[in-house]
């Protein structure tokens, strides 16, 4: 047969089509019986069994070109069906008898004729052709080639046998309920093969042996289920979602490194970019839904490069340098917007190898520099040879190492090495660092030859403060929802998930354009045959992604009414509450930002930083009064839900910013910066406890127990300083005061010690009491109550008094002291002696009047280590600086003389024991050491000597 002309072959294909759509039904039926029973030989017309060995579909499998074509499990199924001339029934091969009709079956009289392709297909090679097969590949559609044991040839339609299959499935899912499958398996193929793989599964748990049979399985049902992700990540620039500008600076830059990296000045290839782009027009990129968009884009984009970089006579872009001066690329914006798939795309047309690496997973700095230089020095040599591109995917979660230096330090250091840049980081770091290195050039000293592209969603993240001084960087912006619902759209159709743009529209909205959110859920909802319900987007649970703001939006959006703008609230909240007026859905909008923003603290302490800068009608301050009460009702209940734990509190927080806003916010956007007042409050504050402390720590425990420490402050500081500084002392020497002056400073020298104050030389020296210079309080309580533009009036003494005041603070202090020890050792000697004395009076003769303890007190008295030759010397030698009238000392009275004389008329052994005694305290009053202290330049008019015989 002569082969069929172009003409012709068309005819034929249009007959074919025509004929299949009338004959579907058939088509159907036909591929039913054909996998449902045997065809019995005898019968001679019996046109449409299958062709080939076909595996269409897991379930569609099917023999033909064979008169015995059954597969095993028609063999072992006793219950076989059997064409007869009134339609198919079921026949019971075991007993030989027929079970019933197969309703699905069409009569003999019902067969359609064959198409006329297949009339040749038949009479040519003698095929069944009950499959929709051609002899001849159609020109359009897509086929499948099948050949018979026999070497003949035909094409099989596949989006026919597709359909065929459908509907054979939607046949088999109704016969089931049937006490018997129609077809050959009891179960259909899927059931089976996933019973087949539990069991597997269940297996490998058990006996461990057959690890390879599950990971096999296991590969198998994942390569089933690839993501759309990962199906659908663009492999060329037509295909990303981000705006051409940033894709055309991203090009450039890695243009910059050509020189340096394969050794030629090459041009940019950002115009064979756009040139590829002309040449083959994106399927959804530039065209958006309206069409308009993107082409509006597509031209700024070409004025644009021409206009910002010098373009040579070829056409491409002159690059001076051998590599770029910013020599890292800093790519951030929120998550899911494309940037590492910016990067990868981005890196593989300048023709790279992309090495990433998470800075997240290896966020120890000396880990990442190790990762780093391998992968900037190192080189493949087998495989595939192209040099690296270093992606560092989350670079904001890179932390510090043990050395005190940041990964980032190191990044740095590795890129800018050899650089001014380095130098003068090095040397602000650390310039003894830079001399020890720089005598032994280590090899990340060598300049930094391979790309480096850093990804991070926050570019304000305060570890990536140097490197976005040094990088260049790119902020991505949300690509316009139009966009993604186009590319969205493109990959439902190409998945054959049928959703509406409206539906896409939502999703996108609601996902702020994230495109791996809504493809995840496009895809969840597909494999589970659910739709999109507009309405319910809010609630659906997947798509959903961290929705947080950053606080200067919060702060925006709070400060600033925007003006009404069609379908900025067409998101979530738009539709969860879809008839409620713009206003409402402005403020649920605004409460959704709140609530999920969640840090009411620093939203607080911006909008009371900011609240300055809005411009608000209020001349009777009413709305400020209203606000700043409002704020601190916030403040009280946000302490309030951290000290109980009681966090469901927080949700009236959202509702409190929503009235400051009613009450403040204006159209003009207001100037905005980063609140300091709370930091520096918590500073202040912190610093005030730290000096509470300390004066708390010094006072004298009988002052401090009638106070509380908010006492302390509130009540006790503004008139203690008046008590401090009374109006009558006359600046002038101690010795020159009158007794009146003399005994008030003596009560302020004993105030001041009660409650653990005096006069210090500030240890800066810089800083200054009052006008004067000279001592300052300490601790300086005064701090305490004063604040930030505003000055507590409190009298102050000159700096004379103060000094004088300091000595005789500090004098006093040693003579209590002084006194204090001496006491002590007086107890300590008479507890010692006590024990002696008992033993004595044992042998005393005491009279019945005496009480024991009198009897013991005066033994202590007499005691020679504690008579007033050794205590009240040093006593009085400390006092003479002092000029203070002493109280008249009682005369001594021995009430032991008789004892001692009654004693000492014992026996001789008395006076052995009173030198011993006498010696004794000797030497305890030898071994007192003297204290003093001296004030370096101090200087009093009047002097007085004083001898340090007096003071021993
Ligand atoms: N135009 C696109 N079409 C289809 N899929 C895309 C497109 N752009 C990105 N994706 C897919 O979306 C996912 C997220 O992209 P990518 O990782 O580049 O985002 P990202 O901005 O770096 O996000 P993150 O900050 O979370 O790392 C990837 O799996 C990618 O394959």
């Amino acid at each position: 047969m002569d082969a069929p002309d172009f003409d012709e072959l068309q005819w034929m294909v249009q007959q074919e089509e025509e004929w299949i759509e009338h004959h579907e039904d058939e088509f159907s039926r036909d591929m039913h019986d054909s996998l449902g029973f045997e065809a019995e030989p005898s019968e001679p017309e019996f046109p449409h069994s299958a062709a080939g060995v076909v595996k269409v579909l897991p379930e569609l499998q099917y023999n033909a070109g064979e008169k015995r074509p059954l597969s095993t499990e028609q063999e072992l199924d006793p219950c076989k069906k059997v064409r007869t001339s009134d339609g198919v029934s079921f026949h019971d091969s075991v007993n030989n008898e027929t079970l019933g009709k197969d309703p699905f079956s069409p009569k003999e009289s019902e067969w359609s004729p064959t198409s006329p392709l297949e009339e040749i297909s038949e009479t040519s090679v003698n095929v069944d052709s009950k499959l929709p097969v051609r002899r001849l590949a159609a020109i359009k559609g897509n086929f499948m080639p099948i050949t018979s044991p026999s070497g003949d040839r035909v094409y099989a339609d596949v989006k026919e046998i597709e359909k065929t299959s459908d509907r054979l499935q939607s046949i088999h899912g109704a016969g089931r309920n049937s006490k018997r499958g129609t077809g050959l398996l009891c179960e259909p193929f899927e059931v089976l093969l996933e019973q087949v793989e539990q069991n597997l599964l269940m297996q490998t748990s058990t006996s461990g042996d057959c690890q390879d049979v599950s990971e096999n399985t296991m590969t198998e049902s994942s390569a089933h289920e690839a993501l759309w992700v990962e199906k659908y990540a663009p492999k060329s620039f037509t295909e990303l979602l981000s705006d051409e500008q940033t894709n055309r600076e991203v090009l450039r830059w890695l243009k910059q490194w050509d020189k340096c990296v394969f050794g030629e000045k090459r041009t940019c290839t950002s115009v064979d970019v756009l040139t590829a782009l002309k040449r083959h027009p994106p399927m959804f990129q530039n065209r958006g839904i309206g069409g308009r968009e993107g082409h509006n884009n597509s031209k700024a984009g070409w004025m644009d490069i021409k206009s910002n970089s010098s373009v040579d006579s070829n056409g491409g872009i002159r690059i001076s340098e051998d590599r770029p001066e910013e020599r890292i690329l800093l790519l951030c914006g929120p998550p899911g917007l494309g940037k590492t798939t910016l990067a990868h795309v981005a890196a593989k047309h300048c023709g790279y190898r992309v090495v990433e690496i998470n800075a997240s997973d290896d966020r120890v700095a000396t880990t990442l520099k190790a990762k780093i230089l391998d992968a900037v020095q190192m080189k493949s040599v087998m495989g595939d040879l192209r040099p690296n591109c270093v992606v560092i995917d989350e670079i904001d979660g890179a932390l510090g190492g043990s050395d005190g230096k940041s990964a980032i330090d190191a990044l740095l250091k590795i890129a800018y090495a050899g650089t001014k840049e380095h130098a003068l980081q090095e040397n602000e770091n650390d310039s003894a660092f830079v001399k020890k290195t720089s005598k032994k050039k280590t090899s990340s000293d060598s300049a930094l030859s391979r790309p480096v592209i850093c990804i991070c969603n926050d570019p304000y993240a305060p570890a990536l403060r140097q490197l976005r001084q040094m990088a260049k960087v790119h902020v991505f912006t949300q690509p316009s929802v139009n966009r993604v619902v186009t590319r969205l759209k493109y990959i439902c159709n190409s998945e054959g998930y049928k959703i509406s743009a409206r539906a896409l529209t939502v999703l996108a909205d609601h996902t702020e354009c994230d495109i791996r959110s809504c493809l995840n859920t496009l895809q969840f909802l597909n494999k589970r045959k659910e739709s999109l319900n507009t309405l319910d987007v809010a609630s659906q649970v997947v798509g959903r992604k961290d929705m947080t703001r950053s606080a200067f939006d919060v702060w925006g959006e709070i400060l600033q009414k925007r003006k009404p703008k069609q379908g900025r609230f067409s998101g979530s909240s738009a539709y969860t509450f879809g008839n409620c007026g713009q206003q409402s859905k402005e403020l649920i909008h605004l409460h959704d930002l709140l609530a999920n923003h969640g840090d009411f603290e620093l939203t607080n302490s911006g909008i009371y930083d900011n609240l300055i800068h809005v411009r608000y009608q209020d001349s009777s301050l009413q709305k400020t009064v209203q606000c700043l009460e409002l704020l601190g009702d916030s403040e009280i209940m946000d302490h309030y839900a951290l000290r109980h734990q009681n966090f469901i509190l927080n949700v009236y927080q959202p509702a409190i910013v929503l009235t400051i806003r009613n009450l403040v916010a204006q159209p003009e956007k207001p100037f905005m910066e980063w609140p300091k007042t709370l930091q520096r409050f918590k500073v202040d504050y912190s610093a005030k406890q730290d000096i509470l402390k300390s004066w708390m720590m010094k006072m004298q425990p009988a002052t401090y127990r009638n106070f509380r420490a908010d006492c302390l402050i509130s009540d006790l500081i503004s008139p203690l300083l008046s008590i401090l500084a009374p109006q009558r002392l006359r600046p002038v020497a101690s010795q020159l005061l009158s007794q009146h002056e003399k005994e008030e400073l003596n009560d302020l020298v004993d105030t001041m010690i009660a409650y653990g104050l005096n006069y210090k030389m500030p240890k800066n020296g810089a800083e200054s009491f009052s006008e004067a210079s000279g001592p300052v309080l300490e601790p300086p309580i005064i701090k305490l109550i004063q604040f930030k533009d505003y000055q507590m009036e409190h009298r102050y003494f000159s700096s004379t008094i103060r000094q004088v005041l300091s000595h005789e603070v500090d004098l006093e202090i040693i003579r209590r002291e002084s006194v204090a020890r001496s006491s002590r050792a007086a107890a300590s000697t008479a507890s010692e002696l006590k024990r002696h004395s008992v033993a004595e009076m044992q042998e005393v003769d005491v009279p019945p009047h005496v009480k024991p303890e009198d009897v013991m007190e005066a033994a202590v008295t007499s005691a020679p280590g504690v008579t007033d030759a050794s205590t009240h010397k040093s006593i009085k030698a400390t006092t003479a600086a002092r000029p203070i009238t002493k109280p008249a000392s009682k005369p001594t009275v021995d009430p032991f003389a008789h004892f001692r004389r009654v004693s000492s008329c014992n026996n001789g052994k008395g006076n052995v024991d009173k030198d011993a005694r006498t010696k004794n305290a000797l030497a305890q009053r030898d071994a007192r050491p003297i204290f003093f202290k001296f004030n370096e330049g101090f200087t009093n008019a009047i002097r007085r000597p004083v001898l340090v015989r007096d003071l021993i």
